[in-house]
């Protein structure tokens, strides 16, 4: 089986593979990927060191060229990219095609902000003195992203960190290397001279804690659990570097008495069970009006009966397996917290058995949970999600907001001043009406409050505030 290496100042690298293996069929290995060690992390530091003052002063249309060639081969690709995707990873092909779709327009979007980078000249407050005020490259970016998005959360950090003339040390999720290979192969053949990119597959312990522990490391964007946030955090800190957390979420989505019903059941079992419910945009909080309450449920039991639950690759699957084992037992034991807890298991929530080994679970819904329960609290990141019953809206917001998190927050209503006051006081960094939590766009900030998030936006225009650094120049005239 061929070997996928590192790249380390653009060089092909590394003999120690770890299989990557599918967690629809776990007989099915989809390839061997080198795994760095902590002195290929600081070779590969080094490397993009040494790069980055001829990138950073690299012509936009060099930049522009590697990333819209990217863009092109991810987009003529995304069949083949899509597949491996949902290979490595469990999600539907519909949904793999799809995030590596949004990975080949995030590149194509950065392709064109690296044309309309842009300053602002002022006049100074003192007389002939100008003021220009300019975003230089802030130096060495490490990436680490999580397993859950394979493709769209590495395009979404490299495209702007190259956009804006920065150099990268890129640490893939150990689980899911295939596709942050192929991006990472993709760009070293648009032409990125050596060094500006290095790819270090390995253990988050080993490999990304040497991104952590480094001085030359200038800048940290982190997505995954709060626990490696919190990490991430304080060796930034001890460091004075720039860091950016993605976390977890603890999702509301509320469904009011006014709600149009199928509306209401389609978002909320897209925001509870697709993708497996793997995504930090998850709802597993559905806060449901009385009056609507029993009819709701029902008619989420009769749309979740109708889901597929099978290997992600076959024709007619809704929702793939969970990522591994380990993400399994976590689920499993959140499905045995909440029942302890008093919440009435309604539907699903059983290990089930398919043609290939794999990690399969029909999604689960309690009802009559509360939000003081761990299953309302914590983030379970599988198909598992509580209906919680409030009286009015007054009090689906009260319940909505009360939470440690803060990412995406979601409404069902037919009502214009439930959704607007919704809108203007969820505590959320993003809110969904009529929409599932999930599922975002590409070029518009992403990004949440409280325990979720930390530091600037990401994507859009709004990720050069993370990849830039702000200089004031004054000019006697
Ligand atoms: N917000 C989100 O999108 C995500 C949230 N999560 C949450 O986290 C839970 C656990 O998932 P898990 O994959 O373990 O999340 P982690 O936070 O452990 O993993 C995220 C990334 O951080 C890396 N990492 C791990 N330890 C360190 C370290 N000491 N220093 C630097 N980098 C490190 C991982 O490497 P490696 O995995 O290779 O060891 C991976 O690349 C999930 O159940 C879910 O609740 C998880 C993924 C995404
Ligand atoms: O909901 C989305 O489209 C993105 C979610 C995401 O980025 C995540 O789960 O990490």
């Amino acid at each position: 089986m061929t070997l996928h290496q590192n790249l380390i100042a653009g060089e092909w690298v590394g003999s120690d593979g770890v299989a990557n293996v599918n967690p629809s069929n776990t007989n099915d290995v989809i390839g061997e990927y080198a795994r760095a060690t902590a002195d290929d992390a600081s070779a590969a530091i080094a490397a993009a060191k040494a790069a980055f003052p001829v990138w950073s002063r690299s012509g936009i249309l060099e930049r522009h060229a590697i990333l819209r060639k990217t863009a092109d081969e991810i987009l003529a690709r995304k069949d083949e990219l899509g597949r491996l995707l949902s290979r490595e990873e469990g999600k539907t092909l519909a949904e793999g095609i799809g995030e590596t779709v949004r990975a080949g327009q995030i590149f194509d979007f950065f392709a064109g902000e690296c044309l309309r980078l842009a300053g602002e000249t002022l006049p100074s407050v003192r007389p002939n003195i100008g003021v220009e005020v300019t975003r230089e490259a802030v130096g060495v970016v490490g990436i680490i992203t999580p397993w859950n998005f394979p493709i769209a959360i590495p395009a979404w950090k490299i495209a702007p960190a190259l956009c804006y003339g920065n150099t990268i040390v890129f640490k893939p999720a150990e689980l899911v290397p295939g596709c942050s290979w192929a991006i990472v192969d993709i760009l070293h053949r648009a032409g990125l001279p050596k060094g500006v990119l290095n790819l270090v597959m390995g253990k988050g312990s080993v490999v990304g804690q040497a991104l952590l522990e480094s001085p030359d490391v200038q800048a940290i964007t982190f997505t995954g659990s709060v626990g490696t946030g919190k990490r991430v955090a304080m060796a930034s800190v001890e460091h004075n570097r720039k860091f950016q957390l993605e976390m977890g979420g603890k999702n509301p989505f509320v469904v009011l008495d006014d709600a149009d019903l199928s509306v209401a059941v389609e978002a909320a079992v897209n925001s509870a069970f697709f993708s497996t419910g793997q995504r930090c945009t998850a709802s597993s909080r559905i806060i449901v009006t009385e009056g609507i309450h029993d009819k709701f449920v029902a008619a989420m039991g009769e749309r979740m009966q109708g889901l597929v639950v099978d290997d992600a690759l076959k024709a007619g699957t809704h929702i793939g397996p969970v990522v591994d084992q380990s993400q399994l037992n976590r689920d499993t034991d959140y499905i045995a917290i909440g029942k302890n807890e008093g919440a009435r298991l309604a539907f699903g929530g059983e290990l089930i058995a398919r043609d290939t080994p794999g990690f399969y679970l029909q999604p689960a819904l309690f009802t009559e949970a509360t939000n003081a329960m761990r299953i309302s609290r914590e983030e379970i990141f599988g198909p598992v999600a509580a209906v919680i019953r409030v009286k009015d809206y007054d009090e689906a917001l009260a319940v909505a907001n009360d939470t440690p998190f803060g990412l995406s927050s979601g409404i069902a209503t037919t009502s214009l001043k439930h959704a607007t006051h919704f809108k203007r006081n969820a505590e959320a960094g993003m809110v969904m009406v009529n929409l599932p939590t999930a599922g975002v766009d590409f070029h518009v900030p992403f990004g949440g409050r409280k325990g979720s998030s930390y530091g600037p936006r990401e994507q859009g225009k709004y990720a050069a505030e993370f990849y830039t650094t702000v200089k004031t120049a004054y000019t006697l005239a």
